[in-house]
């Protein structure tokens, strides 16, 4: 270890610090790439802060306030912190709800503006369409069931959040909604913006470059208005920013007034790697890294392979040839010991086979962060409670069956249990008659579909239906499903509703590989997946063709491929272009690497994509080869 290179960003920790200080706080824009040790910088920060002033924060009820992006990260930075009681961890939910929480009739007021608003949307998409078509008729269901929860919002005492679970019932919020809701309550409500900055006058926000905009927008308005006595700190890197919902060209909002500490030096990345980030970046914002003295050199290949090749194949020989260059067999002798990163999920679910489930839903942009996050009601209702129900029930589990049945099913709710009465023995063994039934659906040779299954679950109360899927528990009308040559109105497969109704008629199994992937129990994984986390070994999978290239471009960010209009378009207006994002896909996932790196680029001209990659200088000669 070179003490010299775990110094050489000591001013930035001290200008961290500097900061965080209660009685002159002073916000700041962490400016640091890829294994900068940013998580190391806001733990060490915060120990530092509670040393010195931790007394007056005990004193005065205050707290540091932190905000992580994933609930892993969150469990990591308090353990590092020792569940400190002056510092409250949480992710951006949790700590929406936590400001908004009891606000009961501002809650019951925003909602129902925001259902009468989508049925109005709803009702008028209605009045457009194809009366009887199967649009139609989900968005009917869909009205009837916001009219519902409209009518019943008089009758809601308090509502409910669980911010890691799954909202069920009719007084619960989805994700989604607390967002939205704090968001716009923060903008409006300047007593609730006092209690932010008195509770939290400190307040950290990790991977600030994919926090939800919304609520960044907000903040950033909530420290310009109390700006004496609050200070936001935002650490990330623009470079590393992967998800829709993050606010664009942050870093161009921060104030003049803020502080801008910089990191240079990596710590994870051998010195190849960090220098092909550094020429990946050149073209981004140029923000360049050096490496640790003690570095090692480590390893880094292009595999140049022609678009119809067998893919699995190919990547065997890829890890084959680099345990010959590397020396190192783990490359091939422990699967589990690469990290195969395919750059977009639909690759990975056709790799997996979990596409027809995964991408109806993943065309659908407005759910598109819960499903990569496993998140939302709709998703949890199979993951979370059918799945391992039906694992417990083939594994004859009678504790886990009864644990995950008690739960949340209807059928053995107080209420259930009330009105039976002395026979509860009877509600007991419809219940065990219901899961007998589920084992048997699933057992068949058929696997069933995930409609086959909400419909059965339904009929039987085994658990409570999503207001989501409901539209989905009756079958569909005759007619419904449209006659041969008969020209229905499709449903708009952009919509939630239209997604679903794709995405349920995939076979169950599907739905167990994707909640596998989404677990990052694969030894396949994305950019989102692994964001934070670093490899020994890591195999980058690059393929236009394959990723549909509509959001992205590796042909064009290679070179391979001239700039489209639209990109010309947006270049000039001073917008994102795909090879932006492309851009920052790629300094993510080659930034994982701890030691070697192998990148797939399978392409359609393979001679003259190796000589363009060449020209552009990210990869040596040497280190591009093609694989047939
Ligand atoms: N000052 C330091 N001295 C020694 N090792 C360090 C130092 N800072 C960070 N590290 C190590 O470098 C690696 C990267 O750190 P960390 O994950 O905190 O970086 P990061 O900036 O959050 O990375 P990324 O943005 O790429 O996810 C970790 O293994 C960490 O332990």
């Amino acid at each position: 270890m070179s003490a010299a290179d775990d110094l050489h960003d000591a001013a930035a920790d001290e200008m961290i610090v500097g900061c965080l200080d209660l009685a002159k706080p002073r916000s700041f824009f962490l400016y640091a790439g890829a294994g900068s040790g940013k998580t190391r910088s806001l733990v060490e920060a915060i120990r530092k802060v509670c040393e010195r002033q931790g007394r007056d924060l005990s004193l005065s009820g205050q707290k540091i306030g932190v905000i992580t992006y994933t609930n892993a990260a969150c469990d990591e930075i308090k353990q590092r912190l020792e569940f400190d009681p002056r510092v409250e961890v949480s992710t951006i939910h949790a700590f929406a709800w936590s400001l908004i929480s009891g606000y009961d009739n501002d809650i019951r007021g925003w909602l129902a503006g925001r259902l009468l608003q989508d049925i109005a949307e709803l009702e008028e998409a209605q009045a457009k369409g194809r009366a009887g078509s199967k649009a139609a008729v989900d968005r009917a269901r869909s009205i009837e069931s916001k009219q519902h929860r409209y009518e019943s919002l008089g009758s809601i005492i308090r509502f409910v959040y669980s911010p890691t679970g799954d909202n069920r019932t009719r007084d619960s919020l989805s994700h989604a909604e607390v967002i939205a809701m704090t968001a716009d309550f923060l903008a409006g409500k300047p007593g609730l913006r006092r209690l932010l900055v008195t509770r939290f006058p400190l307040l950290l926000i990790d991977e600030s470059q994919d926090t939800s905009r919304q609520l960044m927008d907000v903040l950033l308005d909530v420290e310009a208005v109390h700006r004496e006595r609050f200070c936001l700190g935002l650490f990330g890197d623009m470079m590393q920013s992967i998800y829709a919902d993050g606010k664009e060209r942050l870093a161009e909002a921060i104030p003049e007034a803020w502080a801008r500490p910089h990191k240079r030096m990596n710590h994870r990345c051998p010195t190849r790697v960090v220098e092909l980030i550094n020429r990946v970046r050149e073209d981004g914002d140029g923000e360049q890294q050096l490496p640790r003295s003690d570095a090692v050199a480590g390893t880094v290949r292009l595999f140049v392979a022609p678009q119809g090749a067998n893919k699995p194949e190919t990547e065997a020989a890829v890890a084959r040839r680099m345990r010959e260059v590397t020396g190192d067999v783990a490359w091939i002798e422990d699967s589990d010991a690469t990290k195969i990163l395919a750059l977009e999920h639909m690759m990975s679910a056709r790799r997996f086979g979990f596409d027809a489930f995964f991408g109806p839903l993943y065309a659908v942009e407005r759910i598109r962060t819960s499903l990569l996050q496993g998140a939302g009601a709709g998703i949890g209702f199979y993951t979370r409670e059918v799945l391992p129900l039906i694992e417990a029930l083939r594994a004859s589990d009678r504790f886990a069956i009864a644990s995950i049945v008690r739960k949340t099913s209807p059928l053995l709710d107080r209420k259930s249990l009330e009105e039976a009465g002395e026979d509860q023995a009877s509600v007991l063994a419809a219940a065990k008659a219901a899961c007998d039934g589920l084992l048997e659906l699933v057992s068949g040779d058929a696997v069933p579909t995930a409609r086959e299954v909400l419909r059965y679950i339904a009929e039987k109360r085994l658990f409570t239906i999503p207001d989501v899927l409901m539209p989905f528990v009756a079958p569909d009308a005759p007619g419904e499903e449209g006659a041969a040559g008969d020209e229905e109105e499709e449903p708009n497969p952009k919509t939630e509703l239209g997604g679903w109704r794709q995405a349920l008629e995939a076979s169950l199994d599907e739905i167990a590989r994707y909640d596998r992937y989404i677990q990052g129990a694969s030894s396949f994984d994305t950019h989102q997946g692994v964001k934070g986390l670093e490899f020994p070994r890591v195999m980058v999978i690059v393929s236009d063709e394959e990723a549909r290239g509509f959001m992205f471009s590796y042909d064009k960010l290679f070179g391979a491929r001239g700039k489209s209009e639209t990109d010309l378009r947006n270049e000039a207006a001073g917008k994102e272009t795909s090879i932006d994002r492309t851009r920052r896909l790629f300094y993510v996932t080659c930034s994982r690497a701890e030691r070697g790196l192998a990148v797939v680029y399978y392409t359609d001209a393979v001679e003259a994509a190796r000589a363009v990659v060449a020209k552009q200088g990210w990869f040596s000669d040497e280190e591009i080869e093609i694989i047939e």
